[in-house]
């Protein structure tokens, strides 16, 4: 038996959970613990320990800096809480899995060696919200955990299977091929534990499963899995790309950036030695979104308000997601098994999800009023009404546990 410590640094939250696992076996998950409200302070801590919820909406008291500060903040808690038994000290973790949002061409998980760690340094530039930060988590567990094997897990292996002419730029080849531009695709990690879940929640073979997945959280995406595997999804070579998050303003007329301001080609004061940034990157990727529009980076208050301005970042959010939907259902020529919600918005706002299904009822989804307002009971929820055409779902998304999935049927870790 081993202790897998799972660590998911997203764009405004920490998330990390426990198991202890076996070879080939389903990890069994023993505490989880999340910091969110990173981009909107003061933070709150959720804590469980053996599936009893410890602490919901903790307010963390002391001043965390960015997502290592939240990690080793919730290291800690894991550590101290003496009824915690499988933990008692750093030396009782032997693997650590880190989701990296940017893993270039990786097409699968891998043991963290210094090439690795100087490879995705390299692509930190490509997901500057994301990529730096893990990489310090990562070297934090490196510093931390002597006893741990660090395993990267990448959100965009998950896509490597995106055919040619949608994932290439309409653009001088040459240069495409030099700078590796291309659709990469992220929240993978996401999307591979939907795919699963759903393909057992419908009983079906996963390379026969069609759908359409919504990954909505302070990041949002939306992604066309056909045969099981990714056919299209909505981010591209960046995170930024596709559909408007908390602090991304999504796709915009590339030619918006040299009108906005004068200095937008300039780096910004954010870059570091490891990373570079420009003005216009920073603006679209922090100071845009839901925060630009609204001034909160919580889309729980903008789906509970009707204030203009909280509308109208609301009817937004759901005409680009209905887009895609509409898009993707051509795309996989109407044969879709399920358009399913996941993610922080995506599982939570039921006024969000029946608006977008409503939206796009001409393609034969409709919701169940009941069903969609119900608490949630399992992983995955039906909430199409009796006449739709296709199913609605919503599923409770765990990207700690894919990663914990992987790290069980890695050999190297068992021997
Ligand atoms: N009840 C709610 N209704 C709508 N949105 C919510 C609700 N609760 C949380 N959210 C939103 O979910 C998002 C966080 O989603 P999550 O997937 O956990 O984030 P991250 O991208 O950091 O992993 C935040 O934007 C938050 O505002
Ligand atoms: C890829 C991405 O945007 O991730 P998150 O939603 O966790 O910020
Ligand atoms: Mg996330």
């Amino acid at each position: 038996m081993k202790i897998i410590l799972s660590i998911n640094a997203g764009s405004s939250s920490v998330k990390i959970s426990a198991y202890s696992a076996e070879r080939n076996a389903n990890p069994r998950q023993i505490a989880e613990a999340q910091v969110s409200g990173l981009t909107a302070p003061p933070a709150k801590l959720k804590y469980s320990r053996y599936d009893k919820t410890i602490v919901k909406d903790g307010q963390v008291s002391q001043n965390i800096q960015g997502q290592d500060g939240a990690f080793s903040f919730l290291l800690e808690t894991l550590i101290n809480d003496a009824e915690l038994r499988e933990i008692t000290s750093k030396k009782d973790l032997s693997i650590a899995c880190h989701r990296i949002v940017h893993g270039g061409d990786y097409t699968e998980s891998r043991t963290i060696t210094q090439d690795t760690y100087h490879h995705l340094e390299e692509l930190s530039d490509l997901a500057p919200l994301h990529n730096g930060a893990a990489l310090g988590i990562v070297e934090s567990c490196m510093k931390q955990l002597p006893e741990a094997t660090n395993i990267a897990c990448f959100d965009s292996q998950f896509h490597t299977t995106i055919p040619p002419h949608i994932c290439t730029y309409p653009i001088d080849q040459e240069i495409a091929e030099k700078n590796r531009l291309r659709k990469y695709g992220f929240h993978g990690l996401s999307y591979a534990f939907i795919t699963r879940s759903v393909a057992e929640f419908l009983n079906k073979d996963v390379s026969k499963l069609n759908m359409i997945a919504l990954h909505l959280g302070s990041g949002a995406s939306a992604c066309a899995i056909k045969a099981g595997k990714s056919w299209d999804t909505s981010m591209g070579l960046t995170p930024l790309a596709g559909l408007p998050g908390a602090t991304r303003s999504g796709s915009v007329d590339p030619s918006l950036v040299f009108h906005y301001a004068s200095d937008v080609g300039k780096l910004s004061p954010a870059s570091t030695e490891h990373l570079h940034i420009s003005r216009a990157e920073e603006i679209l990727n922090k100071q845009s979104g839901w925060k630009a529009l609204t001034g909160t980076t919580d889309f729980g208050i903008i789906a509970g308000s009707d204030e203009p301005k909280h509308k109208l970042a609301f009817d937004i959010f759901v005409d680009r997601v209905s887009g895609f939907v509409g898009s993707y259902y051509v795309s996989l020529e109407g044969k879709v098994d399920a358009l399913v919600f996941a993610g922080g918005i995506g599982e939570k706002s039921a006024r969000f999800r029946d608006e977008v299904v409503r939206r796009t009822g001409c393609l034969g989804f409709s919701v169940d009023q009941r069903r969609n307002s119900a608490e949630p009971a399992g992983v995955v929820e039906e909430i199409s009404s009796e006449q739709a055409r296709h199913r609605v779902l919503v599923c409770q998304t765990d990207e700690q546990l894919e990663m914990a999935k992987a790290a069980t049927d890695k050999d190297e870790l068992w021997k």
